[in-house]
């Protein structure tokens, strides 16, 4: 065969998409001689896939987070208790430790992960460690190092041990000169924050992996997540979890955003749905391994109003930071998430007054325990 086209048809099998009905995955990882890693010769390959009917064995690692126990929760009602591992590199409060197993992982400790990963004939992973938009600002190199090199970690073990990997992308994947109103799952992406230089590395390491060693990755750009028994791990969007603390212990909040910002967020119950959703899509339906996906977009303001219709004496003030302001001010305003609409059929379920109700209702009846107590 003509060299010319020999590599054509390689380059084909390497670069075309699952969309276009041609693609042929590229040869299992072991087989191609090369890996992104150094493989031990002695090394002992066993699929750790599954097929349709097996329960997955799930590991999530940075899991005592604010998303991390809500996802293994929901796991768990899913697939079993004992299915699901999560793990981090902190000491899990009692009543997390003894809901289910719990190990400590560090994601920049290659070997650590593959031992995990093989012990416990892991199949699927949700890769949630991270530092946030704001926290990571305050510590670049921290934030480089997890968000960049542990992520290469999660993807080798991944690749090499044939995982079927959930990594979370976020709004904050966009950048000034995106489009912010509405964001489109393909646009220019040049954000300006670590954070999201870290997470358009992982979209695109993700989906490379996927190209070149048939690695079944798939992600998710998540907006602001709110969630009422878990605490937000100083992000840009934290505001919209305080506020309703605030509210009920004090009536008064102080915001550190501007009143006008308006971002895409959404309730942790549709996340985690979310997440499950595309993870259980079957691979054809994915015209894409990236996805945006939203419930709804809300400034400051429009928040404190819902709010004043449960708590007429409710007062929010403004003492804006400028570090968050200004990535706030980078990121999109309504997020378009269409493609996972009509590809895997997402569907929220919380708008803003739903969202309202269940968070006051929450925190209302945690405040008349304590008191009672
Ligand atoms: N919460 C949101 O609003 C939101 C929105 C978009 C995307 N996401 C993404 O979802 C994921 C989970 O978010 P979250 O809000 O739970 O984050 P979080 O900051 O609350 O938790 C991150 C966890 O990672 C752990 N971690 C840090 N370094 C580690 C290491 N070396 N090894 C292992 N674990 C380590 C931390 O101990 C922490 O428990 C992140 O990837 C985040 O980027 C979150
Ligand atoms: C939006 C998201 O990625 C996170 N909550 C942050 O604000 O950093």
């Amino acid at each position: 065969m003509p060299l010319a086209r020999m590599l054509r048809q390689v380059a084909g099998q390497m670069l075309g998409s699952p969309a276009c009905g041609c693609w042929m995955p590229a040869p299992p990882l072991r087989f191609l001689g090369t890996s992104p890693r150094q493989i031990p010769a002695d090394a002992s390959f066993h699929s750790a896939s599954f097929s349709g009917t097996d329960q997955p064995r799930v590991l999530i690692t940075g899991g005592l987070g604010q998303l991390g126990v809500g996802l293994a929760n929901f796991l768990r009602k899913r697939f079993g208790k004992d299915s699901v591992i999560l793990s981090d590199i902190r000491k899990p409060p009692d009543h997390i430790f003894h809901s289910g197993p719990f190990i400590y992982s560090d994601i920049l400790d290659y070997k650590n992960l593959r031992e995990i990963v093989v012990n416990n004939r892991i199949t699927w992973l949700f890769h949630y460690s991270a530092l946030l938009s704001a926290v990571g600002e305050a510590n670049v190199s921290l934030a480089r190092a997890v968000n960049i090199t542990g992520l290469h970690n999660v993807l080798d073990v991944a690749a090499e041990h044939n995982l079927r990997l959930f990594v979370p992308s976020t709004i904050g994947a966009f950048g000034p000169t995106s489009p912010r109103n509405p964001t489109p799952d393909l646009c220019v992406q040049r954000p300006r924050t670590i954070y999201g230089v870290s997470k358009v590395h992982a979209e695109l390491m993700g989906e490379y992996y996927h190209y070149r060693y048939g690695l079944d990755f798939r992600c998710l750009r998540y907006p602001g997540i709110i969630s009422a028994d878990s605490q937000p791990g100083g992000g840009t969007t934290d505001y919209a979890v305080q506020i309703f603390h605030d509210a009920i212990k004090s009536g008064k909040f102080e915001c550190n955003l501007k009143p006008s910002t308006r971002l895409p967020m959404m309730y942790i119950d549709d996340c985690l749905r979310a997440t499950l959703e595309v993870m259980e899509a079957p691979a054809e339906s994915l015209s894409m391994r990236t996805y945006n996906v939203n419930a709804m977009s809300f400034t400051p303001e429009d928040l404190a109003q819902e709010v004043l219709k449960h708590i007429p004496e409710f007062q929010i003030t403004y003492n804006v930071d400028s570090v968050r302001q200004a990535i706030a001010d980078s990121w999109p305003m309504n997020f378009d998430d269409s493609n996972a609409r009509k590809d895997w059929g997402w569907k929220h379920d919380f708008d803003l007054p739903e969202l309202v109700t269940t968070m006051l209702n929450f925190y209302g009846s945690d405040t008349r325990i304590a008191q009672a107590n």
